[in-house]
């Protein structure tokens, strides 16, 4: 909680005005009752007009005060609340954005997704409330009880009868509701994550028929959401008739009592009206009791949730040193006796790699799936640190290099093609924000998706992703890698990124690659491609087992063998295809 709500201390200033402000607006309600005992003791019993008067306006004149001061309240309340939960989404953003992967992986995309908005809207909701409501209730009761033992001592001891009962049956509820609302909450993170997965999901969904299926799927997440929702709800509503019954036997007792004190003189009509009123106040403000204590439960709930965000430790460490020197324009690669296991796995994912591209070359990476071929790229900008072993970039340690130099001298293009919502221009440009337009249409030309661009009937301005153009995987892929010859890599990695390029576009590709200054990683299927690389790195279960070119591995690896000779047969089989 402490470091979630530590995100309010800027606006600390306006949480003291608008608190100060409730807190004039609740005076002024708990002085009333103390003014209707005057009115009716100094004024109508002793038949004084002008008592009832002066008294009268007194009144007036407070309520709208009184009024003024809960306007301006809520004002407070509101631009507090809401620069609050701007900040904390900014902080719980970068937060995020900032992790290593292992972090990342710790928590579930849509349990992410339900921090950044639900959870962050209950604690804001939280803070506002508390600064109109939810502290003003528990000050009306105390206030109320102090005020009732100015009026009458005896009087106000009868609506203490109660308060024991009372403060533990609160407590107890408290303390049930964060436990519910926790679980409430990770069922909302399901419901939301089988919404994220039917979406991004939709077409397979509509071709394997699979509609019915998913809505079985989401009706039994969000089923169990309605259900832990209904137990915690239906737990809390207890509250209410519980507090109410408690409240109305001490009103009770007051009235029992009240009536022998006036008739003993010990009080007067005034005071016994004016305590009733007190307890009728409290009554009010302890019916909003419940909503305060489900609201709050839920606000802790929520908080932790993402203090676990917040406090997530982040084990990638950022050499800040003095840079002493660049990454060279063609960078050199080397790894040493490379490991690594996934987080919390027994298994190696690579079994002590060794390997090295000199500047310039090209190095294609083959294996059967799984082998580890995406593992093994994705350390070489840190995405993961290996658990073994070393790997030196221009003759410097991944972990020597301030990850900002690193990673600004890789181009990666993942397996998947990922694109932002924009036009095309703006997704080059997301590869280097500064790069100036004759540059970007460059890489568009060397990656062989200008002429594909050159055909849309708004060019470099056609927005893709939602809302926008569809392109083709092929379009897709080629746009990613542009994408990464924008950046101008010293190491430039494809993962399987030609995978659906046509043999004529592919070869037109490596020409227009051949000009590059980078060292190249290229993890293929195609023995075809492998062939133009000036080395082949051959990788089965994470360990090396060939390393060479076309020729040396076509005369040392069985395995190579075996994959060259199915991709021929494959080819003769088109041929013949093709010739029938
Ligand atoms: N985040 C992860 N946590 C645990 N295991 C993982 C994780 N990511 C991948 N793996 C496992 O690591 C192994 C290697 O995966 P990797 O993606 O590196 O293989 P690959 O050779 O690129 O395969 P493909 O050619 O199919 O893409 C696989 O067995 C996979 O199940």
């Amino acid at each position: 909680m402490k470091t979630v709500f530590s995100y309010a201390k800027p606006y600390k200033w306006l949480i003291v005005i608008a608190l100060l402000l409730m807190l004039m607006e609740l005076s002024v309600e708990l002085i009333q009752p103390l003014l209707i005992a005057k009115i009716i003791d100094d004024g109508i019993l002793a038949e004084n007009v002008k008592v009832i008067w002066t008294w009268g306006s007194v009144m007036m004149a407070l309520s709208f005060i009184a009024f003024f001061a809960g306007g301006v309240n809520s004002f407070f309340a509101a631009h507090a609340s809401q620069s609050f939960a701007f900040d904390l989404r900014q902080a719980l953003f970068r937060q995020v954005q900032s992790f290593t992967m292992a972090t990342f992986l710790r928590f579930p995309t849509s349990g992410l997704i339900t921090r950044l908005t639900s959870d962050i809207t209950m604690v804001q909701n939280v803070l506002f409330m508390g600064l109109r409501i939810m502290l003003r209730a528990p000050l009306l009761v105390v206030g109320s009880l102090v005020m009732a033992f100015v009026v009458n001592v005896k009087l106000a001891l009868y609506l203490l009868i109660g308060a024991p009962v009372l403060l533990i049956f609160l407590i107890v509820m408290a303390r049930k509701g964060v436990g519910l609302f926790a679980q409430v909450q990770k069922r909302l993170d399901r419901v939301n994550r089988v919404i994220q997965e039917n979406l991004q999901a939709v077409r397979l969904i509509k071709a394997y028929l699979r509609g019915a299926y998913e809505a079985t799927r989401f009706s039994k997440v969000a089923d169990l959401l309605r259900k832990n929702t209904v137990t915690a709800m239906r737990m809390m509503e207890l509250i209410l008739p519980v507090l109410l019954f408690i409240m109305n036997a001490s009103l009770m007792a007051v009235l029992w009592f009240g009536a022998g004190e006036i008739q003993s003189g010990d009080a007067q009509v005034g005071e016994l009206v004016a305590i009733v009123n007190y307890a009728l106040r409290m009554t009010g403000a302890f019916s909003m009791f419940a909503f305060i204590i489900v609201s709050l439960s839920r606000a802790k709930a929520s908080a932790e949730r993402m203090e676990e965000v917040l406090l997530a430790n982040d084990d990638l460490e950022d050499h800040q040193g003095e840079i002493s020197g660049m990454i060279d324009l063609e960078g050199d690669l080397r790894f040493e006796d490379v490991s690594f296991y996934y987080p919390g796995k027994a298994e190696p994912i690579l079994d002590r790699v060794s390997f090295h591209v000199s500047p310039g070359e090209k190095l294609a990476i083959m294996g059967s799936t799984g082998a580890g071929k995406s593992t093994l790229l994705n350390l070489i900008p840190r995405i993961f640190d290996p658990t073994d072993g070393e790997i030196y970039v221009s003759g410097k340690e991944v972990r020597d290099w301030p990850l900002k130099e690193l990673r600004d001298a890789i181009g990666l293009v993942p397996q998947q093609s990922i694109l932002f919502t924009g036009s095309i221009m703006e997704n080059l440009s997301w590869g280097d924000t500064d790069a100036p337009v004759d540059e970007l249409e460059e890489a568009a030309k060397k990656a062989q998706i200008h002429e594909s661009i050159d055909l849309f009937p708004k060019k470099y301005e056609t927005r893709v992703g939602q809302k926008g153009v569809n392109l083709s995987g092929g379009q897709k892929q080629r746009l990613s890698i542009a994408r990464a010859l924008v950046r101008k890599p010293s190491i430039l990695i494809l993962d399987d990124s030609t995978s659906a390029l046509d043999v004529k576009t592919e070869t037109a590709l490596w020409d227009a690659l051949e000009g590059e200054r980078a060292t190249m990683l290229v993890v293929t299927q195609k023995i075809q491609t492998a062939k133009g690389a000036d080395h082949i790195l051959l990788l089965d279960e994470g360990k090396v087992v060939g390393y060479g070119t076309h020729a040396d591995l076509m005369e040392q690896s069985a395995l190579y063998r075996k994959i060259a000779q199915s991709q021929s047969e494959e080819e003769a089989v088109i041929d013949v295809a093709n010739h029938s």
